[in-house]
């Protein structure tokens, strides 16, 4: 794998290259910020409002939400971790990899951990993975998720395979608790659900395009695209942006990770 240090749309990032392929990783939350295989069309969708002065989350590509989801604790709103720089701590195992330690000073969540996310990149193929090492003395629970943002061309051509018989909290519902009845997951207007027990591969399908979804470790995948509505009352994001991407993120969030001194807990997202 070829990596050097670039600076994409002002941020610094490290730079990817394998077999035709590239992606960029912003140093700040180790975001993926782009992902083209080796056809050159690119895969994540990252918002022409998106911040970078660090104020908040950049938004689009692949943000790493540790250790709380949404505002399911009394901690930041998807965690710190998306907000933090990241140390590059080079390639292993033909992965790169980025670490991101805390000492247990963190008023909201205070416990010493250490946080790696490995990216592995091939012609086709993107995987990334979060592992947590509990470095302190007493157990400690989180909750975390790859909250990757597809583009797509047009939301209302897309349709997700793999979810038919999944059950998922409707958080654009007041988490009402619904099963997933039909063969593919649509969208006509908010979407913002939790599937639970997650086993099979999903797939994202847009007229001829396909990209497959695979994970481990992680339980949950949680859908998410603003719809409209929403998306008009998001500043980061133009209004028509609701249309060019899906978020299927690859989460643990209904059954907290519970991990005591010296454990480490592995997750993973694999696309292509
Ligand atoms: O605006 P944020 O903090 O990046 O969150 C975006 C979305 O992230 C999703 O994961 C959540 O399910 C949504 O409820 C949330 O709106």
């Amino acid at each position: 794998m070829h990596i050097d240090t670039v600076s994409f749309r002002g941020t610094p990032c490290i730079r990817l290259q394998t077999e035709g392929a590239t992606a960029m990783v912003s140093l700040h939350g180790a975001q993926v910020l782009s992902w083209m295989p080796a056809d050159g069309r690119e895969r994540l969708f990252l918002s022409e409002r998106a911040v970078f002065d660090g104020s908040a989350a950049i938004r689009g590509g692949i943000p790493v939400i540790f250790p709380q989801f949404g505002e399911r604790g009394a901690g930041h709103r998807h965690g710190f971790a998306r907000n933090r720089a990241w140390t590059f701590a080079g390639v292993e195992n033909e992965a790169a990899v980025f670490t991101l330690a805390g000492d247990g000073s963190n008023a909201d969540w205070p416990y010493p951990f250490l946080a790696r996310l490995r990216i592995g990149l091939g012609a086709g193929r993107l995987r990334v993975a979060l592992e947590v090492d509990n470095t302190g003395a007493t157990p400690f629970a989180f909750t975390a998720a790859l909250h990757s943002y597809l583009r797509v061309d047009d939301i209302v051509l897309v349709a997700i395979e793999g979810l038919q018989g999944c059950d998922y909290e409707d958080s654009a519902a007041g988490g009402t608790l619904h099963r997933q009845h039909d063969y593919e997951v649509t969208f006509d207007s908010e979407t913002d659900r939790i599937y639970n027990d997650v086993v099979a591969p999903l797939a994202l399908l847009e007229g001829a395009h396909r990209l497959d979804i695979e994970q481990d470790g992680f339980g949950d995948v949680v859908v998410w695209n603003p719809g409209e509505q929403l998306c008009a009352r998001i500043a980061d994001l133009a209004p028509d942006d609701w249309k060019r991407f899906a978020c299927i993120e690859a989460a643990q969030v209904l059954q907290p990770v519970v991990l005591g001194p010296g454990e480490t807990w592995r997750g993973g997202q694999a696309l292509g």
